[in-house]
């Protein structure tokens, strides 16, 4: 089974790049930019990703990112993961990113665009691979900022394919952030946004409401609230689930314990992804071996969750059909 969920062409749809900075180059990075870490070896940093909740990993995920300078540095960090996803059998990915972390360090925001984006034309040149691009607001940021960086991108517009929401959910609601995403909207830029990760069901009502998106990432806080399943299912809005994630950040206490078998009981369309995979232990292949492992799925199942994510991604109609082809012959 597991050679043959390597084979499963996957669709990782919910991956902050900057939470795929694995230790090792996140030491390179720092000495190749003079930044100094609180870690003394990769051991160290490794045995520092014992997090209690969301706002404990945070801490060292902004931290980490310190080591970010160079476009430069952001195209070794995209490769490093897009090389590591090809070897999973993920045959398109998209990358979010967090560009106010970057700005309020003085990385302009050219920077992540230009080195982001040259790695994934090499994917795509190297591998076949395709991408998408999602620019990231902090919602436990100012909404002004939010709205600054957003029209700061407009040399950029050309490169988005989505914007997102992150960061710190509890009490940080998604209607904070309405007139940035209005505006979005208005540019014609989709919208994604994290909503039922720590927070309630009603954020997940709040984020289709108030920002109109048009993928929940997260959203395993919808099986408190019956009327939230049954709007997910009559509308089939798709949610980014990242179990391995819900585990490392506590929102679940075990794999066994996670609410996917109780959401696709309902209904509801889910797809498989990593978050960031340097802080939880592994890829979208980890995920769904995780999941394997732990509800015990067949082939069948797995098929309509990859077949879900290539449905509800940011591609051409032409590659969609191809990979859709693809899969049908797994
Ligand atoms: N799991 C997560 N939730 C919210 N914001 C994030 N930023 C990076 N990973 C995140
Ligand atoms: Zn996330």
């Amino acid at each position: 089974m597991k050679t043959w969920l390597r084979e499963l062409p996957k669709v990782e749809l919910h991956l902050h790049i900057e939470g795929s900075l694995e230790p090792e180059l996140m030491f390179s990075l720092a000495a190749r930019n003079n930044v100094s870490l609180p870690y003394a070896t990769v051991d160290e940093v490794r045995a520092a990703y014992d997090f209690s909740d969301l706002q404990s990993f945070l801490n060292l995920y902004y931290q980490g990112m310190r080591v970010l300078r160079t476009d430069q540095d952001f195209h070794d960090l995209a490769m490093a993961y897009l090389e590591r996803a090809q070897a999973e059998g993920v045959v398109h990915v998209e990358l979010s990113f967090d560009p106010q972390a970057h700005l309020s360090r003085g990385v302009e925001l050219a920077v992540p665009f230009e080195g982001l984006t040259r790695a994934m034309r090499d994917a795509k040149r190297r591998w076949g691979m395709t991408s998408a691009l999602i620019m990231s607001f902090l919602r436990d940021r100012d909404a002004g900022e939010a709205m600054d960086v957003l029209e700061k991108a407009a040399p950029y517009y050309e490169l988005i394919d989505a914007v997102g929401l992150d960061s710190a959910e509890m009490g940080n609601p998604p209607a904070k952030f309405a007139a940035v995403f209005e505006r979005a909207k208005a540019l014609g830029i989709p919208r994604v946004a994290h909503a039922g990760e720590e927070g309630p069901a009603a954020y997940i009502s709040e984020a289709l409401d108030v920002l109109d998106i048009c993928r929940v990432d997260h959203g395993v806080a919808c099986l408190e609230d019956a009327e939230v399943v049954a709007r997910l299912r009559e509308s089939q809005i798709p949610l980014t689930v990242c179990p391995l994630s819900n585990v490392r950040l506590k929102v679940v206490q075990a794999m066994t314990d996670h609410p996917l078998p109780a959401m696709l009981e309902q209904g509801v369309k889910v797809t498989l992804n990593s978050d960031d995979p340097a802080y939880f232990g592994g890829g979208v292949l980890e995920n769904y071996i995780a999941c394997f492992e732990a509800f015990d799925w067949d082939r069948d199942l797995f098929r309509q969750l990859a077949g879900n994510a290539i449905e509800v991604a940011f591609m051409p109609e032409e590659r969609r059909s191809e990979l859709l082809a693809r899969l049908s012959a797994c």
